[in-house]
């Protein structure tokens, strides 16, 4: 399944126990020796919310939170008849989060996210820095000053505004703020060019996954950013332009996001491997 272009191979671990979903997730994501995705995501039971889901990288680590991933999550126990529910509470590494899910022909296509507050405590994303925030740092990277700022959405972002998205070097780049020394869990870089006060154009580089299509939380951060550095509103739903397509972000005045953005279904079948 992807949300908008970010694709991941959801396994249903209602049934089933993955035993090492690390070295699965390096395997399937291969796009040359395994299936071909960002990672992988699992779909577990929950005794705290309606259901689980852990999600891996690329490289096989484990992330907190995935924004295009929970609305495929929602998608997949709706449309498989795993609940009858379309307001499902989804529990997370980066706690539960609540889904409202849009049905269209017995299927679900969409899904509005209440994807929990913006924290932009440095020691809680984690950044090393003297500074209780990092906003609109200065930081010098492959010769070149970026001013960034950081936020977690459960998982850590670092925002960069520049002039033009197309042109980024992003291959080259976005390895180098990754495992920047500053982000002791690294980090993900996201680069949003404003277009206007209720559209951002980005690009992202995921922590563990490279260029992806489309980022959920990162276009989450990329609007909780726009409105601390003055180019947004809060409680305007601002457009975020994506590779993939578009997702409609709203940062509240408590700092909540809400996000809202489409999820769809690939194909099905079976793996088996010996990993
Ligand atoms: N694609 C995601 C984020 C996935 C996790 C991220 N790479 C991390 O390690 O934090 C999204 O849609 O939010």
């Amino acid at each position: 399944m992807h949300g908008l272009g970010n694709d991941y191979v959801y396994v249903n671990c209602l049934e089933q126990k993955i035993e090492h979903p690390n070295e699965l997730s390096k395997f399937i994501s291969h796009r040359h020796f395994g299936i071909g995705s960002d990672g992988l995501v699992l779909i577990c039971p929950s005794d705290r919310a309606d259901f689980q889901m852990r999600m891996f990288n690329a490289d096989g680590s484990e992330g907190n939170m995935c924004g295009n991933a929970i609305r495929c999550v929602g998608k997949y126990v709706y449309d498989h008849q795993l609940t009858q529910k379309t307001q499902l509470d989804i529990d997370t590494k980066s706690g539960i989060k609540h889904l409202d899910l849009t049905i269209e022909n017995k299927k679900a296509v969409f899904a509005s996210v209440d994807m929990g507050k913006a924290d932009f405590n440095s020691k809680h994303i984690p950044v090393k820095t003297p500074y209780p925030e990092f906003i609109s740092q200065p930081m010098l990277v492959h010769g070149e000053v970026y001013l960034i700022t950081c936020v977690s959405m459960g998982n850590p972002h670092g925002v960069i505004f520049c002039n033009d998205v197309d042109h980024i070097a992003l291959e080259e780049i976005g390895p180098l703020f990754e495992n920047h020394e500053k982000f002791p869990d690294r980090i993900n870089t996201e680069f949003v060019q404003v277009i206007d006060k209720k559209t951002l154009k980005m690009r992202v580089w995921e922590r563990g996954s490279g260029e992806t299509f489309a980022c959920g939380t990162g276009a989450c951060a990329s609007v909780a950013a726009a409105v601390i550095n003055g180019y947004c509103n809060a409680d305007e739903e601002v457009t975020v332009h994506l590779k993939g397509g578009d997702l409609k972000i709203t940062y509240q005045k408590d700092q909540t996001v809400i996000m809202k953005g489409p999820a769809t279904h690939v194909f099905d079948g079976v793996i088996e491997v010996d990993v």
